[in-house]
């Protein structure tokens, strides 16, 4: 029987500027957005009635039911499939978990089904972050996040860490005080890694602020990331609150992760070079 297995990227806002606010409530964004190669799987085969099983060491968090973003992607399709999601990363957590599996689900039931992907207003309607999440390589995304031009950026070797409070999105966006501030300046063609990190460190994430009001522990993330050896520049992701340090190679990033892991044993972490997953992240068949 078919079998597409499909890798879901996590997603990190290298930088988020909120530039406004549309009438409905959305915040308009200017975020600069790279994948991780750490990230959950999805299978998928053909079945009778559309289906999901949750497994993986993140799966007790999320909703095995049609509210699981995978079940509302598949169903876009209008036919039957069995999907089993390996859930890996930490679910409400800034690096768009939720929103890389709808994506992964779309390019599944795609290349399961021959049908074309659905029209760009109804994978924006799964939520904000989920075009960015269908082609998962660097971009600069604008409006509330649709509004995609893809970038070349150095790979960025980076530890993610995510201190294991849950902060939701709404909430984040409603402590923001000030919705009006500068976009990002004009993205230049970086040298090395080195450069695009230098660059970045004059940049913000405008959410950081309102996250580190609501839980004070993602400031104790930053801080013990930033002491890292090596690393050259910690930043929350998203609406937090997992953070991202970056790192000058990929072996200084895997000492720190094996170091922040031994130091804090109840959080979560990762390391891989951020950049262009975009062929991982192509649907198998088996
Ligand atoms: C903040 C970001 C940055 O990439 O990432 P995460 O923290 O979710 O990873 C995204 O904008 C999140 O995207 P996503 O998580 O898909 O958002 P949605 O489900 O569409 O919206 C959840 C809620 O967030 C708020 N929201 C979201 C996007 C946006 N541009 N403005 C908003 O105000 C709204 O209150 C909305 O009801
Ligand atoms: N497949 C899924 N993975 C993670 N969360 C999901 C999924 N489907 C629905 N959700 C719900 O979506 C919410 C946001 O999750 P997620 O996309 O991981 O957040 P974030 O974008 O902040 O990392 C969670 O509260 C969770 O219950």
């Amino acid at each position: 029987m078919r079998r597409i297995d499909v890798f879901a990227p996590a997603k990190v806002n290298l930088a988020l500027h909120v530039t406004g606010q549309r009438a409905d409530g959305y915040h308009l964004l200017d975020s600069l957005v790279a994948f991780s190669p750490v990230g959950d799987g999805l299978t998928l085969a053909p079945a009778e009635g559309l289906g999901l099983k949750v497994s993986g060491p993140e799966g007790a968090a999320v909703p095995e039911g049609p509210e699981n973003l995978v079940l509302k992607a598949a169903a876009l399709f209008g036919v039957g499939a069995a999907v089993v999601l390996e859930k890996c990363l930490p679910a409400a957590s800034g690096i768009g978990g939720g929103s890389s599996d709808a994506a992964a689900a779309l390019r599944g039931m795609a290349a399961l089904t021959g049908q074309p992907l659905p029209e760009a207003g109804a994978v924006l309607n799964l939520g904000a972050d989920v075009p960015m999440c269908l082609d998962p390589r660097p971009a600069r995304t604008r409006g509330i996040g649709d509004d995609l031009t893809p970038v070349t950026l150095p790979t960025l070797p980076a530890v993610l860490v995510n201190p294991r409070v849950e902060v939701p999105t709404p909430s984040v966006f409603k402590a923001l005080r000030r919705k009006d501030n500068p976009p990002l300046p004009e993205i230049p063609a970086f040298a090395d890694a080195g450069a695009c990190i230098a660059w970045l460190a004059e940049q913000r994430n405008d959410l950081q602020a309102p996250a580190v009001a609501q839980a004070p522990v993602i400031a104790e993330v930053l801080a013990v990331l930033a002491a890292l050896p090596g690393c050259q520049l910690a930043r929350m992701s998203g609406s937090g609150a997992t953070c991202f340090g970056l790192f000058g190679t990929e072996a200084e990033a895997a000492a720190a992760q094996a170091a922040l892991a031994a130091s804090h044993p109840g959080w979560w972490s990762a390391h891989g070079a951020l950049g262009d997953q975009a062929q991982k992240a192509a649907p198998q068949l088996r």
